[in-house]
């Protein structure tokens, strides 16, 4: 099991937008990679390896006068992260239709109902590049497709991807926590198509699918985006989410490079999430 240890910092922030969006945003472009609101502010973290003492010197947003931002921060035990997340995580539910939930909330009443144990991973919806994956799935026929869930984290949108008829699915992290984190989602979903597996684009040599959902980095997708066209079947599904709208154009010419036409665009925050389709 790998070893991941986070720093955690509390900010409290008055009023709260929309600076908690543009601290957000700050954070993210300095290597904090997730963030769960509070009533107060945002809670934020980032891995210990990714940290240094004057991390918060770049952002500009705790200089501003408009808004008084004070925070705390710790480093967080791998063993108490669950008991953060059960403090942190309220369902979520998207577009009135998916629900994403831990295993201690109640049923929704929605047609589509995940349970996640979120542990480390990134994924339990909260987070805009994942909710706008999931509107993106929500938006497309998945029927008897084979799908690609590339940077699975918790799996959520594997699982949601079998729920909507895809199969056979895999689910690939490079991150081993993920990867265990998947492998009891999958289970506690009672999914019976998607393998889960740990490593980058390297597994994908001769693989073909119907559909790839990759919500990871720019940088990452910069750099793999020609692979996952490869792998993709024509007339196949591209989403990619984990980047600002700002790196818009710069993942669409990538795309366009290698046969992949633009189709569609989702925008939450200062986040997008697009759809190509393979020519
Ligand atoms: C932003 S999270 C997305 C998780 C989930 N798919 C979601 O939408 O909520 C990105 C995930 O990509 C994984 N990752 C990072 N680099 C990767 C790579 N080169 N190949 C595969 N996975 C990678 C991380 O470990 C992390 O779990």
């Amino acid at each position: 099991m790998s070893n991941i240890i986070y720093i955690s910092y509390e900010f409290k922030v008055t009023p709260l937008q929309p600076a908690v969006e543009i601290l957000i945003a700050e954070l993210g472009y300095t290597g904090f990679e997730s963030f769960v609101e509070t009533e107060t502010g945002v809670t934020a973290y980032i891995q210990k390896e990714e940290w240094n003492p004057s991390i918060l010197e770049a952002i500009q947003i705790l200089n501003s006068d408009e808004f008084e931002i004070t925070h705390t921060f710790s480093e967080i035990e791998q063993t108490n992260w669950n008991a953060e997340w059960e403090k942190n995580f309220n369902p979520i539910v998207v577009d009135n239709v998916c629900a994403v939930r831990a295993p201690f909330h109640d049923k929704f009443d929605t047609q589509y109902d995940i349970i996640i144990e979120p542990k480390m991973s990134f994924g339990t919806g909260h987070h805009e590049t994942t909710h706008m994956m999931i509107q993106h799935i929500l938006n497309n026929d998945f029927t008897n497709k084979s799908v690609l869930d590339m940077g699975c984290g918790t799996s959520v949108l594997a699982i949601l991807a079998e729920l909507k008829g895809a199969k056979p699915i895999d689910a690939i992290d490079i991150d081993n926590w993920c990867y265990l984190n998947s492998l009891e989602n999958v289970a506690r979903n009672n999914c019976k198509h998607i393998s889960v597996l740990e490593g980058d684009a390297t597994l994908l040599k001769n693989k073909k699918y119907d559909v790839i959902i990759a919500n990871i980095n720019r940088n990452i997708l910069l750099n793999d985006i020609k692979t996952y066209a490869s792998c993709l079947n024509k007339s196949g599904m591209l989403f990619l989410s984990g980047f600002y709208n700002d790196d818009i154009p710069m993942i669409t010419d990538e795309c366009e490079k290698h046969l992949l036409n633009f189709e569609e665009k989702l925008e939450r925050n200062n986040w997008g999430a697009l759809k190509f389709k393979k020519r």
